[in-house]
């Protein structure tokens, strides 16, 4: 396993309209490694740290404080929970849209700290991340020879999921899972992540390599939803953290379907099926690898929250 070496995953400006040449490069990226940096307008370098800082705020609050928010005292999924276990060794908390809660079971209010600005700084970085996610996915869909918005459509309105993540440090200074192997049941994921390190993919040759972190820009990784679409044209990366000698804060953005969207394989002009190395170990996915029977997102989100089968392979309902 070559632990520790690290992939250099290629840069994208998403600052204005892309040309063929550049989204013929993002093609490329989305089928091969699946992850690449993302520079856009609402995550400049001083936003990116603005951000991890207010992550940071989050953790440092009292336990008291952060274990009154409990993701048990949340019917939509929403709160924080700490884990300690051999997959994953950190404390989280869950944001999404802020509803009333009715529309649909997995839509409602967040939990909100009693203290601080953490309802308008969050929802904030939320439509942000919106905003920029739209703009990543747009280009990607023009990379497959699509009309920009035909996997999100603009009137449609994602679920959308927001994860503060504080990696806690090995007790014995020994490194450790932070996050076991899996990959996002999203469209797209979008990351900050703090200058720890820590992060690291399984590239299509079958190694873990880390991913670096780059000041002032986005990770963005491919989601099982966008692969299953495109019949495994693009690919679902497979990732995972490891906690090293100090902690870690980062940022994840997940870019999912609506609630009540049906995802279906896309006929594509252009097929291609990505190919891989079997991977060094097991991945936590949601769906069978060639799975082409279209699904209902919002149905087969709540059997993975709802009935915690968040991994084919592992939990079953
Ligand atoms: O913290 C990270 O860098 C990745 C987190 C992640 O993969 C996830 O939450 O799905
Ligand atoms: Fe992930």
């Amino acid at each position: 396993m070559a632990a520790g070496r690290t992939v250099t995953i290629p840069v994208f400006d998403f600052s204005g309209p892309m040309d063929a040449g550049e989204t013929a490069r993002l093609h490329r990226a989305a089928a091969g490694i699946g992850f690449f940096h993302a520079t856009h307008p609402l995550f400049d370098g001083k936003r990116c740290s603005q951000a991890i800082q207010l992550a940071r705020g989050f953790f440092d609050l009292p336990a008291a404080e952060k274990q009154a928010l409990a993701i048990e005292n949340s019917a939509h999924f929403r709160g924080y929970s700490e884990m300690r276990n051999a997959r994953d060794w950190r404390e989280q908390m869950h944001f999404g849209r802020e509803e009333p809660a009715g529309a649909h079971r997995l839509s409602g209010p967040n939990l909100w700290p009693v203290s601080g600005e953490w309802r308008s700084e969050i929802l904030r970085l939320i439509a942000d991340f919106e905003t920029a996610g739209r703009d990543i996915l747009n280009g990607i869909s023009s990379g497959l020879r699509l009309p920009p918005d035909q996997l999100l459509p603009q009137e449609e309105a994602p679920y959308v999921l927001l994860k503060l993540i504080h990696y806690l440090p090995p007790p014995d200074g020994q490194a450790r899972s932070g996050v076991a192997p899996h990959v996002d049941f999203s469209w797209i994921t979008l990351l900050l992540q703090d200058d720890a390190g820590g992060l690291s993919a399984c590239t299509p040759e079958g190694q873990w390599q880390d991913i670096d972190p780059r000041p002032g820009s986005l990770i963005v990784n491919i989601g099982e939803i966008l692969q299953f679409a495109t019949s495994a044209g693009l690919r679902a990366t497979p990732h995972r953290v490891m906690n090293r000698t100090r902690d870690r804060i980062s940022l994840p953005f997940f870019l999912n379907p609506g609630l009540d969207r049906w995802i279906g394989p896309i006929p594509l002009a252009q097929r291609g099926t990505i190919s891989a190395a079997p991977e060094p170990e097991h991945v936590h996915r949601v769906l069978p690898i060639s799975a082409a029977t279209p699904f209902h997102y919002g149905e087969a989100e709540w059997r993975r929250k709802g009935q915690g089968v968040w991994c084919r392979d592992c939990v079953s309902a």
